[in-house]
Parts: structure tokens; C-alpha cells; sequence
């Protein structure tokens, strides 16, 4: 296996790589060159590794794609650890995209042999793509509870869409106790409204909330509000994907700890946060 590596300080798996040039023309497009060396063997399977964090990074593998082969690769794969979109898995409103399938259109059209994602959103990401490997958040939640001891942790569901993922993952993980939780979004504005947890006493318990995204942030931070009233020994937070557009500092100030992965961005360390490469869980 060769990998192309498109996202700078995002390098997973032991493979030698295609190593290139990329930049964005001044009239918005982006743009690529492989430095195709003579120990490279088109024969060879590609595997085409990027964190996607605007459309920029998405058109910069349809086009590195088409440069391999137009190089006559024949075997290419992708891993796309943050599927763009991955949320929008329905339409909320009326004249709103079903943006996920946009996406995975347009990654379905290149026909890789493999296309693998991280901890996606929903059923629908895998559902929508072609020959897909979904690698889950077992090993990463695993990972985080390194720092714990075990029978004191109650792992914690802030939504409808995370109860679906929590269950499976708590008998993975040996049968830890799950408590779930809710909260009220205003789908025309995205503005939360209100929280709730479905427990009464976890005096003692370390609480370990999990999701797939962090975004702002305010999803776990009206919760761990909600679960402090509850007496928990802490409240800490393990997110697939970590966004944090609102910053760390809101969550760290209401979290005992928070845990993510590189798939998204690679973040300056901080007080009370652990970011785990995806290059130590992924099975490459
Ligand atoms: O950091 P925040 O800005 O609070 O956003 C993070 C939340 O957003 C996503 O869920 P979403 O509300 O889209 O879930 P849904 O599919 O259940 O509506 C994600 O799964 C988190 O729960």
C-alpha cells in the first residue's frame, strides 16, 4: 500500500508515500501536482488519507483522485475519518439539501476500492456510500478509559441519536452502566432549548458523556450542567470529532476532562484535554 496524505500533519498508517503539492489558485479553486517518483508503482493500491474541514479539502481529493489515475492507478482507497455532512442525514425544514448525499455522491462517482470513516453521525453515512469501512468509537472510548477505574463509570448518552450508538458500545466495553439523556433543539435556528438527564442520584460515578461531534459545544455543556446537579464523582467528555468552534475553554471550564482524536483538526494541547491520534486506533 502507498498513501497520498493530503491534510498536513495527518500522516496514519506505516506506508510509503506519494508526496505533492497543493494550492488554492486566486481565483478559488484548489489545485494539485503528485511527485510521482519511479518507486512508485501504479500497480500498487493508494490509499488517499484527509480531514475534511471545508469544501476546499473535499474537491482537493475528487482532484488528487483524478491525478492518480490519469497516472493509471487503478487501486485507490480513501479514508475520510470526518464525513462532511454527516448530520444533515435528513432534511429539517422545508428547502433544506439532504446534504450527506450530496457528498457521498460525489464519493460514490470516483469508485474507490474502499472508502472508510470514523464514528459517523448516523446509519445514513454508511448506508449512502459504496464499499464502505466504518471504523467505530470502541478502540478511542477504550483508549480514554485507560485514565479510569472502570467500575466507577457510568457512561453517558446526551441524545436520541448517541442512545442508538451507547448501548452496543457499553456491552463492548464490558458491560458498563449507560445513563441517557435529552435535549431540545430548535431545528429552524439550531438554537439548544433545553436539557435533561434521565437519572436521579449518580453520587460517586465518574461520568464519561460520548458523542461523535463537538461542535460549539453546547450540547455538553447544558448537559454536564444537568448531571452535576446529580452529584457525580466528575464529568468528563469523549467526542469522536472535535470541531470546537466556540473554542476549548467553555468546555474545559464545565468538564473535568475532554477527550477527542485527530480526525478533524490537530489542536494545541490545553489544560484538562487529551486529543489521541487515529493513527494509534485505526487497524492499517
Ligand atoms: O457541540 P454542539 O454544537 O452542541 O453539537 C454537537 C451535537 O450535534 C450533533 O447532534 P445533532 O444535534 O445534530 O443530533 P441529531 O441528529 O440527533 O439532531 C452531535 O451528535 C452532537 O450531539
Amino acid at each position: 500500500m502507498i498513501a497520498l496524505h493530503l491534510s498536513p500533519g495527518f500522516s496514519p498508517g506505516p506506508f510509503k508515500t506519494i508526496t505533492h503539492e497543493s494550492f488554492i489558485f486566486k481565483g478559488g479553486e484548489p489545485h494539485i501536482k503528485l511527485k510521482l517518483t519511479a518507486d512508485v508503482d501504479p500497480a500498487d493500491p493508494v490509499l488517499i488519507t484527509q480531514r475534511v474541514a471545508n469544501s476546499a479539502d473535499f474537491m482537493l481529493v475528487l482532484l488528487a483522485t483524478d491525478a492518480l489515475r490519469r497516472a493509471d492507478f487503478q487501486r485507490v482507497s480513501l479514508l475520510m475519518p470526518y464525513f462532511p455532512a454527516a448530520r444533515q442525514d435528513r432534511p429539517m425544514v422545508e428547502g433544506e439539501p439532504l446534504s450527506v448525499r450530496v457528498y457521498a455522491d460525489l464519493i460514490n462517482a470516483q469508485h474507490y476500492d474502499r472508502v472508510t470513516v470514523f464514528d459517523p453521525h448516523s446509519d445514513v453515512t454508511p448506508a449512502l456510500l459504496n464499499h464502505v469501512q466504518v471504523v467505530t468509537n470502541q478502540a478511542f472510548i477504550t483508549q480514554v478509559l485507560t485514565g479510569f477505574d472502570r467500575e466507577t463509570v457510568t457512561l453517558i448518552a446526551p441524545d436520541a441519536g448517541a442512545a442508538k450508538k451507547i448501548h452496543k458500545l457499553a456491552q463492548e466495553l464490558g458491560g458498563l452502566p449507560v445513563v441517557l439523556g435529552e435535549k431540545v433543539r430548535d431545528v429552524r435556528t439550531g438554537a439548544l432549548t433545553g436539557f435533561q438527564v434521565f437519572a436521579d442520584d449518580l453520587g460517586g460515578r465518574h461520568c464519561l458523556i460520548v458523542d461523535d461531534i463537538c461542535d460549539g459545544g453546547g450540547t455538553f455543556i447544558g448537559l454536564a450542567a444537568e448531571l452535576r446537579k446529580l452529584n457525580p464523582a466528575s464529568v468528563s467528555l469523549a467526542v469522536s470529532h472535535g470541531i470546537f468552534s466556540k473554542g476549548l475553554a467553555p468546555l474545559t471550564d464545565m468538564l473535568d476532562h475532554v477527550y477527542t482524536t485527530d480526525s478533524f483538526a490537530t489542536l494545541t494541547p490545553a489544560h484538562a484535554f487529551t486529543q489521541t491520534e487515529l493513527n494509534t486506533l485505526l487497524q492499517l
